[in-house]
């Protein structure tokens, strides 16, 4: 049979993954199935084939509903699913699969069924997103105004109130149970916090946004509808989900209540994987899945790891082995290797950079891109001074995690005109936007926005307000561009275009360097162009921004070859020929902020497992004698000798080959003839390229 090709290059189980439920009743639904997928195993390729598979095995794309960690897991999955469909339908596959639309993030899913359904649940279509700095501004703007901000003993700021307030909706536990459990420092404060999360609450829903938590609780209280729930599970013939182990007992609620009885329902995880229970993920959802149903769900677990060498898969599971809790088993794989990962010791940071510089340069010379090594760490600033070395050697590189394109100042300011556009009762972005005007100040901003609100029409309240003083020409200019962009005639995205041209004289005016950051608008312009309207960019844009800029904009940079520098997190589901790992000393991993409780303690050990794990061919963890760490615990910055992380004990050194770095030379004089030779000659070789 034609469709066997496919299938034949899948190993036994995760053909029987790809094909359950399919051919056993009069559709292609099954029973709920878990797959247990092991770093490397195939969990991407699986799943892409099982979509793939039921396609043409005639389940319709406009039914399928694929929710996965980040959006770019999204699009290579729908890649990879086009790619398996077109061995067998032939040109008529991207029919097929153009038709997959609905893939896409939880949050990003969440935001489009609310718009769907807003009206049935009384909320206002033109609802926008706060990302979590503009949660935070909010949070802090009640804050003050409960006085809460000048209270005699410091209570919690910001970051720690927003903290508080999601941990405590996306697990669905009482407030209490979490300040005890996970902020006991601040649980005298609980009854204010009581109030300013009402306050939150109500502020939010008078100036029709949504938080990223929202989005998930407003979806779960709409299924908790049966008939809307029922409604919105009869959308789909097939609910599957990849990164299980990352999901929230919020997420989980979700599903059980599209798919009751699990039929059609697939998850895919790793529990070694579990990284992310800062945002309240529990490793529960995925352990607790099976008995979840009657008669359970299926388990189809996949062990072969087709990903990285024996040896290193032998120091990966070495960590993991030593966890205090596991339920996946031991990989394997054929892919044999004489070469051991190395653990190598230098003096500081410094070396180290210099270290990967010429290392990822060697590797170069051999035949291996830059794009296919990675360098990982547990914190974004930790990259620091290698991303000076990388610069000063001109050495190209892309970092993923940390500091994100959209963070910037003018960015933001830009995204702030079109979402004040979109839904003028946002204060968060109406005063961004008030406060770039010259001679606007927060308080006059205020008032403004206290004005406009009053109003049905908070737009046309907004072209009756006289000019404030000093505003001059630019007053009359907002109003204009405003109304425009309400009409929303021009077409998208144009109207981006137009924001911008009002936009770049404030530019020039606030911001240094404002070439180069007239440059990032014009990329976000290329951004935009690659969604449908303003509302659907603004949604997916805050829900899940872009990692960099290349990220988004990748064209220009298609033929050019880049090193990555990325945080762990980001670089789950990733994989490299060649993965460099930085400080791993005790402080940097576990981090010296996660070293509470047991379970914090017990996330490092995997989030240093899942950065091995993503090494094909060779995998070196490098540990600075001496590292520099910005003080967090009032401590300031400053240097500390470090130690190997407790990870990594001598019990596992066997799978190591441990080495210093730099070797010491015989003689001082001749390791630099050496040092000057290697660099002319790479030069030489790099003349005519
Ligand atoms: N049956 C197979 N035969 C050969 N290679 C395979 C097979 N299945 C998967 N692979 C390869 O194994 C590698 C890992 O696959 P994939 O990225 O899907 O893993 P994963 O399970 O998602 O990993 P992780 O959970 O660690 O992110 C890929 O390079 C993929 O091409």
């Amino acid at each position: 049979m034609q469709a066997a090709a496919y299938l034949e290059k899948l190993n036994e189980r995760q053909r029987l993954a790809v094909e359950h439920g399919v051919g056993q009743g009069p559709d292609t639904t099954g029973g709920p199935l878990l797959i247990i997928a092991g770093a490397g195993s195939g969990k991407t390729n699986t799943l892409a084939h099982r979509v793939a598979h039921l396609i043409v095995n005639g389940a319709d794309p406009r039914r399928i509903l694929l929710m996965t960690f980040s959006r770019r897991a999204a699009s290579e999955m729908a890649r990879r699913v086009e790619r398996i469909c077109r061995q067998v339908l032939g040109a008529n596959s991207a029919v097929m699969t153009d038709a997959l639309t609905w893939a896409g993030t939880f949050h990003g899913i969440g935001a489009r069924l609310l718009r769907i359904y807003a009206e049935q649940i009384g909320l206002n279509v033109d609802f926008t997103i706060h990302d979590r700095e503009d949660s935070a501004d909010l949070m802090n703007l009640i804050r003050h105004e409960l006085g809460f901000s000048k209270t005699e003993s410091r209570f919690p700021t910001k970051g720690t109130c927003l903290a508080i307030y999601s941990r405590t909706v996306n697990s669905e536990t009482p407030l209490t149970e979490v300040l005890k459990t996970w902020y006991p420092w601040v649980a005298t404060w609980e009854e204010q916090l009581r109030e300013l999360f009402a306050c939150y609450v109500e502020a939010k829903q008078a100036q029709n946004v949504l938080d990223y938590d929202d989005l998930l609780l407003y979806w779960a209280q709409m299924v908790s509808d049966p008939e809307l729930a029922a409604d919105i599970g009869g959308r789909f013939d097939h609910v599957m989900v990849d990164e299980y182990q990352d999901t929230n007992r919020l997420q989980s609620s979700v599903l059980m209540a599209l798919k009751p009885g699990g039929r059609g329902l697939t998850v895919v995880g790793d529990d070694a994987q579990s990284i992310y229970s800062f945002r309240a993920a529990t490793i529960r959802n995925i352990l607790d899945f099976p008995k979840t149903f009657e008669p359970p769900a299926d388990i189809i677990t996949l062990d072969r790891n087709y990903r990285s060498t024996t040896t290193i898969l032998a120091a990966a599971n070495g960590v993991i082995e030593l966890a205090r809790e596991r339920f996946t088993k031991n990989l394997w794989t054929d892919r044999q290797s004489e070469e051991r990962p190395k653990l190598l010791t230098v003096k500081d940071e410094s070396d180290q950079a210099n270290y990967i510089v010429e290392q990822v340069l060697a590797n170069r010379e051999v035949g291996m891109t830059l794009k296919q090594q990675a360098v990982l760490f547990r914190t974004s600033s930790h990259s620091g001074p290698l991303e000076v070395e990388l610069t000063r050697r001109n050495i190209p590189f892309v970092k993923f995690g940390g500091l994100k394109f959209l963070d910037s100042a003018h960015v933001k300011d830009m995204l702030a005109i079109l979402r004040f556009a979109q839904n003028p009762r946002d204060r968060v972005s109406g005063f961004r936007l008030l406060t770039m005007l010259p001679g606007i100040g927060p308080q006059t901003a205020g008032k403004i926005l206290d004005t406009i609100a009053a109003d049905p029409e908070p737009l046309m309240a907004l072209a009756e307000i006289p000019p404030p003083a000093k505003s001059g020409e630019s007053w009359p200019a907002l109003v204009q561009l405003l109304e425009g962009l309400r009409k929303a005639n021009g077409p998208w995205p144009a109207e981006i275009a137009q924001a911008r041209e009002w936009y770049e004289p404030h530019l020039d005016r606030i911001h240094e360097d404002a070439d180069t950051r007239k440059a990032d608008l014009l990329q976000l312009e290329q951004i935009a162009s690659g969604y449908a309207n303003r509302e659907r960019f603004l949604t997916e844009l805050t829900l899940d921004p872009p990692d960099a800029t290349s990220d988004q904009a990748g064209v220009p940079l298609l033929d050019e070859d880049y090193l990555i520098l990325s945080t762990i997190h980001s670089a789950k589901g990733q994989e490299w020929r060649a993965v460099f790992m930085l400080n791993v000393v005790d402080g940097c991993i576990p981090s010296d902020l996660a070293v509470g409780t047991t379970q914090e303690i017990e996330e490092e050990r995997r989030l240093l497992y899942v950065g091995m794990t993503r090494a094909k061919d060779s995998l070196t963890l490098i540990t600075p004698q001496r590292f520099f760490t910005s003080g967090q615990h009032g401590q300031g910055d400053r240097h500390v000798y470090a130690s190997r992380t407790r990870f990594i004990p001598v019990t596992l050194l066997q799978y190591f080959e441990t080495a210093a770095w730099p070797v010491v030379a015989a003689t001082p004089s001749e390791r630099s003839t050496q040092q000057i030779r290697v660099d002319v000659a790479a030069r030489m070789r790099t003349m005519w390229r």
